[in-house]
């Protein structure tokens, strides 16, 4: 009967917190197991690592970094990343993107539900972790769960609408348009697009994905260009792979560029009838927009050099997502494959060892938490103690509430210190079975604040489903004997919750 049922269906925390001096049972831990709010301090304060002092080239130019690369992941399996190119107000706008999904009303969240027919849980999507028992103690944790990469994976009606920012309206897919005619090369374009609340009838057009030679123009269609109704400004950042280029012009004035490594950054204000011309050299582009910017387009020409030109109307399309998420999963990306050939490098692997684990078919989920303030703090958990079944998280940590701990190797819990714009990167299970042990995965939750809310932003990178996890054999021999026993991602995955309910560790599992 439903009754019976109804602990399977705990509350939104976010309203519970609105209603309540008193966390309900369910989320209360037991005596022996309350947080200490304040952890204790590190006598050896977690390295930062500057990312763009890490280098893949076999002589590292700063072999300094290197050193506390190592000598992080060793004490605590986490570092604090400094030196990602992430500026300061890229991550604010993630940060607030986040906030502004759960600020949102309840009734537009839910659209976006983790729900099966109000009962069954799912992965993705808003909401509560699944519940699997009576007993289990919950978090006080309200959490929106997607899917970011492969392209292949994102279901695209879990992408929320609201915060304006936040997604993409139309995806148009062109693929093999016959683009150049004149040359051999089959190309693959794909613009996105999407529609401002205002005024309905603009279309805006973001970014583009284009093998080598394929040129965008966007025209500004002699109406306002720029977002949020600035009059006469806008403001678009395409990122272009090696050799691309982004041609802007607002109303024959080129406004302002910048080049970033491993092709080129271009940011560009367009003024009213501006033209925008992005030539894309082999790799992905995408844009973000920024306050104040954006860039209209009523009609995009797709030409090849020279013509013929192909004109795309913007006039229908797929929902795909996130403006700011996509922008923040690319970012990720580049750091991510940085450090996992630092890693495969740090334990004598081959630099491409852990990046081609995670291959193209590897998923990644960004899990968006959002930690209510809360009456009790010393009774409840924002997140139990845990470590994340991936390869590598990254993590953009609210940096303006602490609440973050790691266990140390003493089983002292210790607080993570708040860095501002440091992003923190810890080692998952499955690296932590990969390098046979010799980088673990820290164990880390959460604790709540009595007036103040929470967010966080974490980034899980996991292997194809079906890809087998086990020691790399080069880390195994006779000193080292194997320490864990081989599964897959989807075995590995698939009790995960009931593991954690337990207050267990799913590697536990796997150890020999
Ligand atoms: O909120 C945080 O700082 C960390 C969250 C976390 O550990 C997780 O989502 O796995
Ligand atoms: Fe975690």
């Amino acid at each position: 009967m439903a009754s019976e049922q109804q602990w399977k269906i705990p509350p939104i925390v976010q309203e519970l917190a609105a209603d309540v001096q008193t966390p309900p049972s369910q989320y209360v831990v037991g005596e022996q197991d309350r947080p200490d709010l304040v952890g204790a301090v590190m006598s050896e304060p977690i390295p930062l690592v500057d990312l763009s002092r890490l280098s893949v080239a076999s002589d590292d130019p700063y072999p300094d970094e290197v050193t506390k690369l190592r000598s992080a992941l060793q004490s605590w399996g986490l570092f604090l990343a400094v030196g990602h190119g992430m500026e300061p107000s890229f991550l604010a706008e993630t940060m607030n993107v986040t906030k502004g999904f759960f600020k949102l009303p309840m009734e537009e969240k839910q659209k976006y539900s983790n729900r099966v027919n109000g009962r069954e849980f799912k992965l993705e999507g808003y909401g509560n972790d699944i519940v699997v028992s009576e007993n289990q103690t919950l978090d006080w944790c309200d959490r929106f769960y997607i899917i970011v990469e492969p392209e292949s994976q994102k279901v695209h009606s879990l992408w929320p609408m609201q915060p304006p920012t936040f997604r993409y309206i139309c995806a148009f897919n062109l693929d093999h348009v016959d683009l150049h005619r004149n040359s051999s090369r089959t190309n693959k374009v794909s613009i996105e697009a999407w529609q401002e609340p205002w005024p309905p009838a603009t279309r805006w057009a973001s970014g583009l994905a284009a093998e080598a030679g394929c040129v965008l123009a966007g025209r500004g269609g002699g109406g306002e260009v720029g977002s949020r109704r600035r009059r006469g400004g806008g403001l678009t950042t395409a990122a272009l792979g090696g050799g691309g280029e982004l041609r802007a012009r607002g109303g024959g004035e080129e406004v302002g560029s910048r080049r970033r490594s491993g092709g080129r950054l271009t940011t560009t204000a367009l003024g009213g009838g501006g033209e925008l011309w992005a030539h894309g050299g082999g790799g992905e582009a995408g844009s973000r927009r920024r306050p104040g910017g954006g860039l209209t387009t009523t009609a995009l020409v797709l030409s090849a050099s020279p013509l013929p030109r192909h004109v795309v109307s913007l006039t229908d399309g797929e929902e795909v997502g996130s403006n700011t998420l996509r922008e923040f999963t690319a970012r990720c990306r580049e750091i991510v494959t940085l450090i996992l050939a630092n890693m495969a490098k740090l334990v004598g692997l081959h630099e491409r060892y852990f990046v081609d684990m995670l291959d193209k078919e590897g998923v990644t989920y960004a899990r968006l938490n959002y930690y209510p303030h809360c009456p009790k703090p010393d009774r409840v958990f924002g997140m139990k103690a845990h470590s994340d079944a991936t390869v590598i998280t990254v993590v953009l940590v609210d940096d303006t509430v602490s609440g973050l701990q790691v266990q140390g190797g003493d089983g002292v819990w210790y607080d993570v210190p708040i860095v501002p714009n440091a992003l923190l990167v810890n080692v998952g299970d499955v690296m932590e079975i990969m390098s046979n042990g010799l980088l673990k995965s820290p164990v880390h939750r959460v604790v709540t604040n009595l007036e103040r809310e929470r967010l966080s932003v974490v980034m899980f990178y996991s292997m194809e489903p079906e890809k087998e996890i086990e020691p790399a054999p080069e880390l195994v021999d006779e000193e080292r004997p194997r320490r864990y026993r081989k599964t897959n991602t989807k075995d590995y995955i698939a009790d995960l919750f009931e593991t954690l309910a337990r207050g267990a560790r799913a590697i536990d599992r796997v150890k020999i």
